[in-house]
């Protein structure tokens, strides 16, 4: 039993545009368990699928190693292929054929004869739900439909360890929670690892166990969401005082328990970052209400994953925002 799914060491890919030397991937350390749901998060250009390709042999890697499923993706291409899924951007299946007969061939290319591959896919199309579809030709297929068809062709011959390049990119709200409960229970049910990308914050945030934040072709946080929320970010618990004399009274009276949090304060508004803000908020307020300081609303928010990439980039994930921090308060300038 490998203890490792993916193992890469200094993992580096440049490519040479116009004579300048991009360089995609930079140094990438990463280690993967078997069974392990791991999204790679980043914006535009990160090098998510650049990774991607090296990890499943497209692409050779300009130095370092990587190793998948127990082979090294340079050496042993064929071995790699054998133990993987990939479901890449582009849509796998062809037009012209019945979902079903797509799956089929795929089987057979991987070996399977006729009846095993058959029933192979026949076990797909009942677990993805592609019963209405799969006799229809892929051409007249939705594009949640579609993907789904993907994923059963990356399934066809039972791989333990499964990439997926944005699986979700072109979907309709609705058609993204479902393929998201299909990776989900695929991972549950099945114990197969996945490695997917995505730069959609929600998805990461919902669907993995593990997220690797990954930009300018670097990793800069390896962890669970829930982890790299409150380590990077923390809660913010909002108070909203009567006057700003009230403001500055609490401050210097429950100093104590606010002692080493970051704190911003705009007029008679106080937003106070902590790990973990829900346990503070009562004695807080105690404290404040002693201090005979008014408080007329409270809130505590729990932090996103954009706050996250915010705090270690300076910069959002959300496309087409810039958000500038200024000493009391935080602007959003959509771009
Ligand atoms: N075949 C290529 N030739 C030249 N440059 C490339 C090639 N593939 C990727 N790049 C460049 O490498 C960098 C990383 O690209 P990559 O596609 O890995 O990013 P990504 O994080 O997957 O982005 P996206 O979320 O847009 O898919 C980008 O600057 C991109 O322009």
């Amino acid at each position: 039993m490998t203890t490792t799914m993916i193992h890469t060491s200094d993992l580096t890919r440049n490519f040479v545009v116009k004579k300048k030397t991009v360089e995609a991937v930079r140094g990438l350390n990463l280690e993967v368990r078997p069974g392990e749901l791991v999204a790679l998060l980043g914006p535009n250009g990160a090098g998510k699928s650049t990774t991607l390709r090296m990890l499943t042999t497209l692409l050779s890697p300009t130095s370092g190693t990587a190793s998948v499923a127990g082979f090294d993706v340079a050496r042993d291409q064929r071995e790699v292929r054998k133990r993987i899924g990939y479901i890449g951007q582009g849509n796998g299946a062809g037009h012209s054929q019945r979902g079903r007969d797509e799956l089929i061939s795929q089987g057979r290319s991987y070996g399977l004869d006729r009846a095993a591959a058959r029933r192979r896919a026949n076990e797909l199309i009942e677990s993805l739900g592609l019963e209405a579809v799969a006799d229809r030709i892929v051409s007249s297929l939705s594009g949640g439909q579609r993907r789904r068809l993907d994923i059963a062709m990356g399934l066809i011959h039972t791989p333990p360890l499964l990439f997926l390049d944005e699986p979700s990119t072109g979907l309709d709200p609705q058609n993204r929670v479902n393929l998201q409960e299909h990776i989900r229970r695929l991972h549950d049910e099945h114990g197969t690892t996945i490695v997917l990308t995505t730069h959609y914050l929600e998805e990461a945030d919902q669907l993995a166990e593990r997220i690797v934040v990954i930009d300018h072709g670097l990793l800069i946080a390896d962890d669970s969401p829930e982890r790299l929320k409150s380590e990077h970010v923390g809660d913010r618990i909002a108070l909203a005082f009567d006057t700003e004399a009230s403001a500055t009274r609490g401050v210097e009276r429950c100093v104590n328990l606010i002692a080493g949090a970051r704190i911003e304060r705009q007029g008679a508004e106080l937003t106070i970052r902590v790990p973990e803000g829900t346990h503070l908020v009562p004695k807080l307020l105690r404290c404040l209400d002693e201090a005979d300081a008014t408080v007329i609303s409270v809130e505590v928010k729990r932090p996103t994953l954009d706050d996250v990439f915010l705090e270690l980039t300076g910069r959002s994930l959300r496309e087409g925002t810039v958000t500038t921090d200024t000493t009391s308060t935080e602007q959003e300038v959509v771009a």
